[in-house]
């Protein structure tokens, strides 16, 4: 194996008490000090089953022109359904650790899909307290199953996977019919500038284990999503924060619902109306946080720019158009978009 696993090291650094002094973060970063606890601000929350539909709508638009962040509650998605999906997740993650390794992303393998730990570099240095798995949910043809667990190793991952995603697909098409009207364009003109049909659908699973020292340490470390707009479950550990004005903010579990996020290319898109809304994860000292978010992305070889509908010679351009593989391949590498 390349590289050690985080939920191999919190293993060892259990009695140890502490955490390795490549996982401690500056103090800029640190958790502990750059909390804001018992915010008055609060991410929204959405009620997608408000018999006031114009109400859902300037909601939606708002927290995404506000925070670029949101959570929808009664969204349509089973209680169930949300719950299998996520222990076929979990049971991913509790198989020992040479059979997790057969699912590892491939060092050769273009695209990130497989278990993986991010590796230093892409870090500055710094290791983040995560392990992940990455595959593709929709659409079938973009599937590649070689990075599903298979039904020895976890069963019923497939049908619960595909149960979820059937209805995930529901909010996803609302919620996109939403942003569009929001910027004065047809309900569907924002899905077709974004890859209409062929919008692929990427499943991450974030597994978080307890980390000793979780002021010193951060999960995901701050970042925007890529995509177009992305949604998560976490499970009950707390953990998710957004960023305003330069503060951090705790985004509250409230069971079963969803968490939104702009991504980058629908700010794009927007040419800047919605934000994409920059975010990070702490850890938890006894438990194991998990999260499951979906990228809703643009297919590799779609060009995404301003909508041409939004600028004009008084609303310049604000971002370039570009293929999405050109724009993720900067994002990875930290050139300038
Ligand atoms: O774990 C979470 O709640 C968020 C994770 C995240 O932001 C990401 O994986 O992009
Ligand atoms: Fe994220």
């Amino acid at each position: 194996m390349e590289v050690e696993r985080v939920q191999d090291i919190a293993l060892k650094q259990k009695n140890a008490n502490t955490i390795p002094e490549d996982f401690i973060r500056s103090q800029h970063e640190q958790p502990g000090i750059t909390t804001v606890h018992g915010a008055v601000l609060e991410i929204p929350v959405i009620d997608l089953d408000d018999p006031d539909e114009g109400k859902i709508n300037r909601s939606i638009i708002n927290a995404s022109q506000d925070w670029g962040m949101f959570q929808v509650v009664n969204h349509g998605i089973p209680g169930e359904v949300i719950s299998k999906f996520q222990e076929v997740g979990r049971k991913f993650f509790e198989l020992p650790q040479e059979e997790k390794e057969v699912y590892a992303k491939p060092s050769d393998a273009k695209g990130i899909e497989g278990y993986g730990t991010k590796l230093q570099k892409e870090l500055e240095g710094k290791k983040a307290w995560v392990d992940h798995l990455f595959h593709k949910i929709w659409p079938p043809a973009a599937i590649n199953y070689q990075f599903w667990p298979n039904n020895n190793d976890v069963p019923s991952y497939r049908e619960a996977t595909e149960e979820y995603t059937k209805y995930l697909r529901g909010v996803v098409e609302k919620l996109l019919k939403i942003l569009s009207v929001g910027l004065g364009l047809e309900e569907n003109e924002a899905k077709a500038a974004l890859g209409g049909d062929d919008l692929v659908y990427l499943l991450k699973i974030n597994y978080y284990p307890p980390c000793p020292q979780p002021e010193l340490a951060l999960g995901v470390v701050d970042h925007t999503d890529m995509s177009s707009i992305t949604l998560l479950v976490p499970n009950e550990v707390q953990g998710l924060q957004a960023s305003r004005d330069g503060n951090w903010y705790d985004v509250k579990y409230i069971p079963n619902a969803l968490v939104i996020h702009i991504g980058d290319q629908m700010q794009i898109l927007s040419n800047g109306k919605y934000k994409s809304v920059l975010h990070r994860t702490t850890v938890n000292k006894e438990k194991t946080r998990m999260s499951w978010p979906v990228f809703i992305e643009p297919p590799q070889d779609q060009e995404v720019g301003p909508h041409p509908k939004l600028v004009n010679e008084d609303n310049p351009p604000k971002f370039k158009t570009k293929k999405f593989s050109e724009y993720a391949y900067c994002k990875f590498n930290k050139i300038p978009q």
